[in-house]
C-alpha cells in the first residue's frame, strides 16, 4: 500500500484579532483585558491552538470523512494538507497532485469572465493550457452557468461561483481530492451532481479527504472518519463509530436531523 498523506504531530496556533481603540491599547480597562479571552477565563497571551498535536496517516485510495463541531479545526487541517497553510509544529507530507475545493471561488478574479477564470483556476491547480483546452467543454457543462460563462464572475451569484470552482476542481487529474462542505453550496441538482462526481473520484482510487457535518453523506462517501475535538484527534476509525462518538459528545450540537435526512436522500439517489 502507498501512503498518500502523513500528518505528524501537527499544531497550528492563531492569534485572536481584536480591534481596540488607541485608548484601550494604552490604558486597558479590566473589561478590555478580560475580553482577551472569549471564554471569559483569565486573560491569555492572545493566541490559541486551532490544531494541537494531530497525527494520522492516509493510504492511497482511502476516503476519509473529517468531522467535528464548529471551530474544531477541520478547515485548518484541510488547508495544511492542501499546502495553503504551513503548520507551526510537526509536518505534513502528501504524495502526488492535489485538487479540490477548499474556499469556494478562492483565487477567482472578479473582473475576469467565467471562461478566463476557468483557465486561471485550472493553471493554479497544475493543469497546462492544453489540458484545460481538452477538458474545457466538460468543465463548462458541469458548471452550467449558461450565458454567464462570458461575463465577469464579479456578477455571479454565490452558487454560480461555487459551481465554477467545483467544476474546475473535479476535472483536474489528481491523486488527492479535498472537499470542504460540498453539500453546503449549490442548489439540489448541483449537489446531486457533485456527490455523483465525488463518488466516481472515490471509485477511481483517488484519495479523498471530505469535510462534512452530514453523517449520511460521510457514511456513503467514506470508509474511515476522523473526528476533531478542539483541535485534537478525538476519534479515528470506523465511520459508524465516529458518528456515534460525535452524537455522544456533542449533545447540544446533534446534526440537524431533517437536513441529515435530506442529505441521506440525496446520497441514496446517486
Ligand atoms: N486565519 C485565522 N486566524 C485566526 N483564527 C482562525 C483562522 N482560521 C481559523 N481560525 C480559528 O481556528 C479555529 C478552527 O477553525 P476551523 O475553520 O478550522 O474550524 P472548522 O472545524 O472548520 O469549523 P466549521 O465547522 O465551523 O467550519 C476557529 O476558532 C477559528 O476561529
Amino acid at each position: 500500500m502507498t501512503t498518500s498523506i502523513v500528518v505528524d504531530d501537527v499544531s497550528k496556533t492563531f492569534r485572536y484579532q481584536y480591534h481596540r481603540t488607541l485608548k484601550q491599547v494604552l490604558r486597558p480597562s479590566r473589561r478590555t483585558r478580560e475580553a482577551a479571552d472569549p471564554d471569559g477565563g483569565p486573560p491569555t497571551d492572545g493566541t490559541f491552538k486551532a490544531l494541537d498535536g494531530v497525527s494520522f496517516e492516509v493510504q492511497q485510495g482511502e476516503s476519509i470523512g473529517l468531522m467535528g463541531l464548529n471551530g474544531s479545526g477541520k478547515s485548518t487541517l484541510l488547508k495544511l494538507v492542501s499546502g495553503v497553510m504551513r503548520p507551526d509544529e510537526g509536518r505534513v507530507l502528501t504524495r502526488g497532485r492535489i485538487s479540490g475545493l477548499i474556499a469556494t471561488g478562492a483565487g477567482f478574479h472578479n473582473e475576469l469572465t467565467g471562461r478566463d477564470n476557468i483557465y486561471m483556476n485550472a493553471a493554479m491547480l497544475g493543469m497546462s493550457k492544453e489540458e484545460t483546452d481538452a477538458k474545457f467543454d466538460d468543465i463548462a457543462a458541469f458548471a452550467d452557468v449558461g450565458r454567464f460563462l462570458d461575463t465577469p464572475v464579479g456578477n455571479y451569484s454565490s452558487g454560480m461561483f461555487a459551481r465554477l470552482g467545483f467544476s474546475v476542481a473535479v476535472h483536474v487529474d489528481c491523486d488527492i481530492f479535498i472537499a470542504d462542505e460540498v453539500l453546503a453550496v449549490g442548489d439540489r441538482p448541483f449537489k446531486r451532481k457533485c456527490l455523483k462526481r465525488m463518488k466516481e473520484i472515490r471509485e477511481s482510487g483517488i484519495t479523498m479527504f471530505y469535510v462534512s457535518h452530514s453523517a449520511g453523506s460521510v457514511k456513503r462517501m467514506c470508509d474511515r472518519a476522523i473526528v476533531l475535538e478542539k483541535g485534537r484527534v478525538g476519534f479515528d476509525g470506523d465511520v459508524e463509530e465516529a458518528i456515534k462518538f460525535l452524537h455522544y459528545d456533542g449533545e447540544d450540537e446533534e446534526p440537524d436531523a431533517e437536513e441529515d435526512e435530506r442529505d441521506d436522500a440525496l446520497a441514496n439517489d446517486i
